[in-house]
């Protein structure tokens, strides 16, 4: 494993900037970023402005009050698609804990969740998660749209999107004690189409390079990392890298709580035309995103180095 270096820099996407409409010049130039990054790093750092003090203020410490639970209550949180139940209690991975609420932005599916974890309900926990995963989708909407242009498959977007469904993550690292790892959560690519991370306070996330460089992203206050997943790597035929990463908890920080938006996308997914040729032949088979995760979760898929490789690699 080599030495984490401070030199080099994830690439930074300005999502404010009023000018960036289709089409335009700052469009164009944002997509050539955007390409580059996936291409070498699997991510890039989302500036984004629309989602008020307030809104972070509430999604964490909506983070807090839910991990205070007592263990038993939050091992009810089970839900159809493999892997979103509660994680943790993980012998391995002694400070981590995450919980996933399906269809962040439907008010049914929040209460649901919420109900389930508080059966005498909590607002401010259902209002939070709610209000919070709107601008964050929005976000996602016009960052989607910018990646599929950028690899010219914009036509794409509209039905992709249609076919997406979410789910909220929220994550916490506990305060490290002496004998513990400093290893919050070890390299892995997420087994998402794509994940919209937002890290509070207390850094720790680590994004690992192709050279095996690990670089630290430091929290901002107004970004977001987007990350590609396992399954936007198979659909782009291997030309978006799934980005690699860690979470590493310093010494003498305290609890570290972080947010990711998940994404999948329902049905069997083909590589596009546009991204298959002789030059750059089929890598992956078509596949169905749920069917990869119930492979990866239920059926031994963690046991393989590359699993979406391993699941329909060609
Ligand atoms: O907390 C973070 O920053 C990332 C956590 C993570 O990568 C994961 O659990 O998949
Ligand atoms: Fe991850």
């Amino acid at each position: 494993m080599g030495s984490k270096t401070e030199q080099i820099k994830i690439p930074i996407i300005d999502f404010t900037d009023e000018n960036l409409k289709p089409g335009s010049d700052s469009w164009v130039l944002a997509c050539n970023q955007i390409r580059h990054a996936l291409e070498e790093y699997g991510c890039f750092e989302a500036v984004y402005d629309k989602v008020p003090l307030e809104l972070y203020k509430s999604i964490f410490s909506a983070a807090e009050e839910l991990f205070d639970l007592p263990i038993q209550t939050k091992q009810q949180k089970i839900s159809d698609r493999p892997g979103c139940g509660y994680v943790g209690q993980i012998p391995i991975i002694p400070l981590y804990e995450s919980m996933e609420v399906d269809n962040p932005t439907t008010f049914q599916s929040v209460e649901h969740f919420t109900n389930t974890m508080w059966p005498n309900g909590n607002d401010s926990f259902r209002e939070g998660v709610h209000s919070f995963s709107k601008p964050v989708v929005e976000l996602y909407d016009l960052a989607t749209r910018m990646v599929f242009d950028s690899f010219g498959i914009g036509r794409l977007h509209n039905s992709n999107m249609e076919s997406t469904s979410y789910g909220l993550r929220l994550f916490k690292f506990r305060t490290r004690q002496t004998n513990d790892t400093e290893v919050g959560v070890p390299t892995h690519t997420d087994k998402t189409f794509i994940t919209i991370l937002k890290q509070n306070q207390v850094d720790g996330l680590q994004i690992r390079t192709k050279d095996d460089q690990y670089i630290d992203v430091k929290p901002s206050f107004s970004s977001f990392m987007f990350i590609a997943g396992d399954a936007l790597m198979a659909w782009t035929n291997g030309k978006i890298r799934a980005c690699e990463h860690r979470v590493i908890a310093k010494e003498g920080k305290p609890a570290r709580y972080s947010i990711g938006l998940f994404s999948f996308v329902n049905g069997v997914m083909h590589a596009p035309e546009e991204l298959v040729n002789d030059e750059w032949p089929l890598q992956y088979k078509p596949f169905d995103h749920f069917n990869f995760l119930r492979f990866y979760f239920m059926e031994g898929g963690t046991e393989f180095a590359c699993p979406i490789k391993s699941y329909c690699g060609v």
